[in-house]
């Protein structure tokens, strides 16, 4: 293993000297991990999780529902192949305590799982999640029957006062800052006493394909969803009160990590294959097949997986990423680095993720010879010949991950923190030394 550097150090981005090609095993999906563990916690009926993403999110999601009582085992599945998490649910308990760290998806998804617990449960994290966004959440829970102390701020830290059941009903929520608002309210609702029926009022709702993994996720393990898709209201998401099934689920490659590795090809002119590309996903990532073709590249889903190569020309982009914002990072990393300027649209809640993105591409890149501009929801990128320098990342998984591609065209290019890739992608050094044949 390679020693990840601590989080003052520096890590030297390797520059290819040449075309890269490689076969990359991407881990597992952040979003789908964890939201099979609340739905897995939630059921009537023990589970399995096979391929779970082992990563700093997906860890303190299972220590957060194992602290609310229920069993997560590792294991291996039941044909006996490759890893698995059993999950056995049973009645939630509080007290507990919660660690979110910097996860969105367990700030925002736990504390509809924590009104059902019958006891406190406190919610603390780092301290960029009390910038984060959570008075949807917060405000929603209140109105369907939850006690939540957070000395008014809308933020963490705060209390949820579980009462061992929660009536549910109807609800309007603003989630244009984050999707992850709805998904939170609907994969806890089947538990509710009386479902729930969300509707969405306020500017455009981002990262839809995450509320459609939501949805899709919710009825593999049979609950009732309807939604605008399926002929219902616009905005407006209604969840049936009912048990949810015990299943077996084997969790999809996380196509948002293979990113870094697609680009990798792209930027060089190489080939890079990502073996169990899904056919089909709700995941964000899988647009990125049409996005770095638009850039300059060609993929093909074959039987060995995606295959991506590089023309070796890299084209500008004007692209609307509202659906796909957390692909935000890579692709201006990617549009640093091409022969005509790029304008990403539709993003401007990415000022409200790990770290205010905008701000931070624009900086980082910059520093580096760029010409970044922020606009009101996005980026202009007129590429620039780039130099050597530091990459900060501001603890941001995708800013570390960006920070490599553009090092893999640049020499001297040096990460700050490239450890902070943990949060999602844990063995990300290891893994791009390894497609870089070292
Ligand atoms: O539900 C999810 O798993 C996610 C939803 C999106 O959040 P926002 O809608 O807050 O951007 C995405 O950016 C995040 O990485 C994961
Ligand atoms: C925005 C992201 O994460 P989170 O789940 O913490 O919101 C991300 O992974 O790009």
């Amino acid at each position: 293993m390679t020693e990840i550097p601590a989080h003052t150090s520096l890590w030297p981005a390797p520059h290819a000297s040449g075309p890269v090609f490689a076969t990359v095993h991407v881990p597992g999906s952040k979003s789908v991990t964890n939201r099979a563990l609340v739905l897995a916690a939630l059921a009537a009926e023990p589970g399995w999780l096979r391929r779970p993403l082992r990563s700093r999110d997906t860890l303190l999601m299972a220590a957060a529902l194992r602290a609310m009582g229920v069993g997560i085992e590792e294991g291996v599945g039941p044909d006996g192949s490759g890893e698995a998490w059993r999950v056995i649910p049973s009645g939630l308990r509080g007290p507990a305590t919660v660690d979110v760290g910097n996860a969105g998806t367990v700030m925002r998804f736990l504390p509809p799982v924590a009104a059902l617990a019958d006891g406190p449960v406190r919610f603390d994290g780092d301290p960029r999640s009390y910038e984060r966004p959570l008075n949807g959440v917060i405000d929603a829970l209140r109105v369907l029957g939850a006690r939540i102390d957070d000395d008014s701020r809308g933020s963490l830290p705060m209390t949820v006062h579980g009462g061992g059941a929660l009536d549910g009903g109807r609800v309007e929520i603003d989630a244009s800052s984050s999707s992850q608002f709805v998904s939170a309210l609907l994969l806890s609702a089947p538990r509710f006493n009386q479902g729930v029926e969300v509707r969405h009022v306020g500017g455009p709702l981002p990262s839809m394909p995450h509320i459609r993994m939501t949805v899709d996720m919710l009825r593999t393990v049979g609950a009732q969803v309807d939604t605008p898709e399926s002929g219902g209201e616009p905005n407006v998401w209604r969840v049936t009160s009912g048990a949810l099934l015990g299943r077996d689920l084997t969790v999809e490659p996380d196509l948002s990590n293979a990113q870094p590795f697609l680009a990798a090809a792209l930027v060089t002119g190489g080939k890079v294959i990502v073996p169990d590309w899904p056919e089909r996903t709700t995941q964000p990532g899988d647009r990125l097949r049409e996005i770095f073709t638009l850039m300059g590249g060609s993929c093909e889903l074959a039987e060995q997986g995606l295959e991506f190569t590089g023309s070796g020309s890299v084209h500008g982009i004007d692209v609307d990423l509202s659906e796909v914002g957390e692909l935000t990072p890579g692709i201006a990393a990617v549009a640093a680095l091409a022969d005509s300027p790029s304008t990403l649209r539709g993003v401007a809640h990415l000022r409200l993720h790990e770290t205010d993105r905008l701000a931070a591409l624009t900086k980082e890149i910059n520093e580096l010879g760029g010409d970044v501009t922020e606009t009101a929801d996005g980026l202009h990128i007129r590429p620039r010949r780039l130099h050597g320098g530091i990459f900060h990342t501001y603890d941001d998984h995708r800013m570390a991950t960006a920070g490599a591609i553009i090092g893999l065209a640049v020499p001297g290019v040096e990460i700050e923190n490239v450890g902070t890739t943990a949060k999602t992608l844990p063995d990300f050094p290891d893994l791009w030394a390894g497609m870089l044949g070292n």
